[in-house]
């Protein structure tokens, strides 16, 4: 769960007021301000601040509706919950057109498209629409694909984090939730609600993913910062249920940072990474240039020395491989007992 600046009882009501939101499949939406046609296609996520939805707009074409491509669609009850987060996007939207000036070509989607309200069952309604980022939340795809897989997805977050961080800003809010993962294992972040111009205060955060928290450091943005929510998101994605019972066994005003590097030293999936995580959970990278490259290193020298990440085994190999041995034990049987297989 996402902390951020409002007022207990106020997320609360927020929290409750956002559960209730629900819009079917096939419902069409139009911008009051913008005058957008959105189609909802399905449910992407559902948080603490909002509602996501994969919608398709609509354009209008000789008096025919014409899809116009596929975003993702983000409804809440206040469009003052949204602030941050349209700023955010608003912002590296500027940075994409000016800086990287490669508007319109593949891989340089824009970040934020609309900003509007609609009135959905006589409710006004704010929304926003960004880019659609496809996949699973990292771990869900760690669950699928296995274990091995973390150093390579690992390497490619970092990747991400380091271009955050060149741009002079701290993505803030790194959590399982907010890293997608394509089936080809591109990686990507979504929920720009924590996103930091460096040497600020980080404002939206979640507690387990937070220096501050582990008693472990400051909340002002800088890429230690995040760097320090990537070992305790690597602790909790190979470390799951050991993270828990420290966590259930310990005070939140107690929890030190010690207790993470504890668990790193003596957990068989963690301790090859020992050295790496060390450092994080310390803050002694100089940059997430180097955090990256050390990252690459080490993954790479493991996965040399440890057996390969395996593709899961295609279901009609393993009922080949049954059938084989079933015709290969009828056999040797058969001819144990006398029969003669070539007549
Ligand atoms: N651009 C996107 N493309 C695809 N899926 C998305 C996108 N944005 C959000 N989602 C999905 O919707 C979920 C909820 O969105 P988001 O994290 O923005 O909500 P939130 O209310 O800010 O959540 P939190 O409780 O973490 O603050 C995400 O975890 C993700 O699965």
């Amino acid at each position: 769960m996402t902390t951020s600046f409002k007022a207990g009882g106020q997320l609360h009501t927020v929290k409750t007021a956002v559960r209730q939101i629900s819009v079917a499949p096939g419902t069409v939406l139009k911008g009051m301000w913008n005058e957008r046609v959105y189609r909802i296609e399905r449910l992407l996520g559902r948080g603490a601040n909002g509602v996501v939805y994969l919608v398709t707009m609509l354009a209008m074409e000789e008096n025919r509706e014409r899809s116009s491509g596929s975003f993702a669609l983000k409804m809440g009850v206040d469009a003052v919950d949204f602030q941050s987060e349209i700023n955010a996007l608003r912002s590296l939207e500027h940075q994409r057109r000016t800086q990287d000036g490669r508007v319109g070509r593949h891989g340089a989607r824009p970040f934020l498209v609309d900003i509007d309200d609609a009135d959905v069952s006589g409710q006004r309604i704010p929304f926003y629409v960004m880019r659609y980022v496809p996949g699973v939340s990292l771990k869900a795809y760690i669950y699928k694909n296995g274990a091995d897989w973390y150093g390579l997805v690992g390497g490619k977050l970092l990747a991400r984090l380091n271009k955050v961080h060149q741009h002079g800003w701290v993505f803030g809010d790194l959590k399982a939730e907010n890293v997608l993962v394509n089936d080809d294992g591109t990686v990507e972040l979504v929920d720009y609600g924590g996103l930091t111009a460096m040497g600020n205060s980080v404002k939206q955060f979640t507690e387990l993913y937070d220096r501050g928290y582990w008693h472990a450091g400051s909340r002002s943005a800088d890429c230690g910062y995040d760097l320090f929510s990537f070992a305790v998101l690597t602790i909790q994605i190979l470390g799951e249920k050991e993270l828990r019972e420290r966590l259930k066994a310990s005070l939140p005003q107690t929890r030190d940072v010690k207790d993470l590097q504890e668990l790193v030293r003596n957990h068989p999936r963690l301790r090859p990474f020992e050295s790496w995580l060390t450092r994080a959970l310390k803050g002694a990278f100089a940059s997430s240039e180097e955090a990256y490259r050390q990252w690459q290193e080490l993954s790479h020298r493991l996965y040399r020395t440890s057996k390969k990440p395996h593709r899961p085994t295609p279901l009609w190999l393993k009922w080949f491989f049954g059938v084989s041995v079933f015709l290969l034990v009828i056999s040797i049987a058969l001819a144990a007992w006398g029969f003669d297989l070539r007549r």
